[in-house]
């Protein structure tokens, strides 16, 4: 049985932020690395903001804010990451980076440390070739936001071990998580569904069927949706969207896959969501204001 104590987490945005305060909060000692480092300083006060939220909301006391905050640490170096058990590779949605990232990790890691990754649609199988363990390598994806979302995706590849895949369920259980599981297809089961429907908001929008306000309020109070469509898809992040919808219609070779030409625009203008400001909506002042 893999014994996971020290999580490693690799990319700390929003996704990686996220991760580590769950595996944190759930008693791991984590290891945040991210190539620059004033990102991971933005990261850690991205943790520290959730927390406090959830300090205010009576969910954690100031005992574990303390207790979190100690186990967390920014790591300066790939070096830090010998020391974990599981690396989570939560980087920039691009097949690329990813392998890179796994080049430049895994000459590091102990040889019976998992590696895994948060991709939102990328291809397990073909991520686990690029590194030295795709027996101990997988999907465990999150959803955003991590400490609010209940559910993660289990995804394995071809030659993931059955060892390593129980490691990966008991783990997310530890994080009072819910798994599913997920074939090893394109954008696995929950992006498969919601991206092309976000992705058919933003044609509607193309199209002027309806204002980003009307398509909005349509699906929150016309399906009971917490977020609108393009609302949502500013917060997951335009790059993101477009990212996923590409291995869609690449991996599935049909054109109702096709990413709407104004989301290419907009990740073209780098108005790419909550993340920088802008997207969907311009969120510099004090209420968001739509773009279009
Ligand atoms: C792209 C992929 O690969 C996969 C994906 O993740 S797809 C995206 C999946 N996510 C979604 O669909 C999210 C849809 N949106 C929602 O569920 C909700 O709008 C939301 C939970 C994000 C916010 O809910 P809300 O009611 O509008 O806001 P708010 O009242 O501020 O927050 C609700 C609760 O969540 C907490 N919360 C929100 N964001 C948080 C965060 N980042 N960290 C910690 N807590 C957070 C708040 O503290 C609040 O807790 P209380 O109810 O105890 O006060
Ligand atoms: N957004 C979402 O709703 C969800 C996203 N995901 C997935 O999680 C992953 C991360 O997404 P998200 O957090 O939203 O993206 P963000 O853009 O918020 O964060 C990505 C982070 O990765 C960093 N990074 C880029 N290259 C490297 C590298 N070589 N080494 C280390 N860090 C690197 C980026 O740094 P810099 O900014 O300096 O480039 C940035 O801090 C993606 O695979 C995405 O598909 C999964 C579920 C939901």
């Amino acid at each position: 049985m893999i014994e996971i104590r020290t999580v490693g987490v690799v990319g700390a945005g929003q996704m990686g932020s996220g991760i580590a305060h769950v595996a944190a909060l759930a008693g791991f000692d984590v290891l945040i690395y991210d190539v620059s480092p004033e990102e991971a300083r933005r990261g850690m006060e991205r943790i520290a903001g959730n927390l406090d939220r959830q300090l205010r909301a009576g969910k954690i006391t100031e005992a574990d804010r303390g207790a979190v905050m100690k186990r967390l640490a920014a790591a300066g170096d790939v070096l830090a990451l010998a020391e974990a058990d599981l690396v989570i590779e939560a980087a920039t949605e691009r097949e690329e980076i990813k392998r890179r990232i796994y080049y430049q990790v895994c000459p590091v890691l102990k040889p019976e440390a998992i590696l895994a990754t948060n991709t939102s649609s990328i291809s397990i199988t073909r991520l686990a070739s690029a590194t030295d363990r795709p027996e101990r390598f997988l999907g465990i994806h999150f959803m955003n936001p991590v400490p609010v979302m209940k559910l993660v995706e289990l995804v394995r590849g071809i030659a993931t071990d059955d060892p390593t895949f129980d490691a990966a369920k008991r783990f997310s259980a530890r994080l009072d998580k819910v798994t599913t599981v997920s074939e090893d297809f394109p954008a696995f089961i929950v992006n498969r569904i919601l991206m092309p429907m976000i992705n058919e908001a933003i044609y509607t929008l193309y199209e002027g069927v309806g204002s980003v306000e009307s398509i909005d309020t349509a699906l929150r109070l016309g399906a009971n949706h917490p977020m609108g469509p393009l609302q949502l898809a500013d917060f997951i992040g335009l790059d993101t969207c477009l990212s996923i919808m590409q291995v869609l219609h690449d991996g599935m070779s049909d054109s109702k896959y096709r990413p709407c030409p104004l989301l290419v625009k907009y990740v073209e203008a780098g108005w790419i969501g909550r993340k920088v400001g802008r997207g969907f909506y311009d969120y510099r002042g004090e209420t968001p204001v739509p773009t279009r």
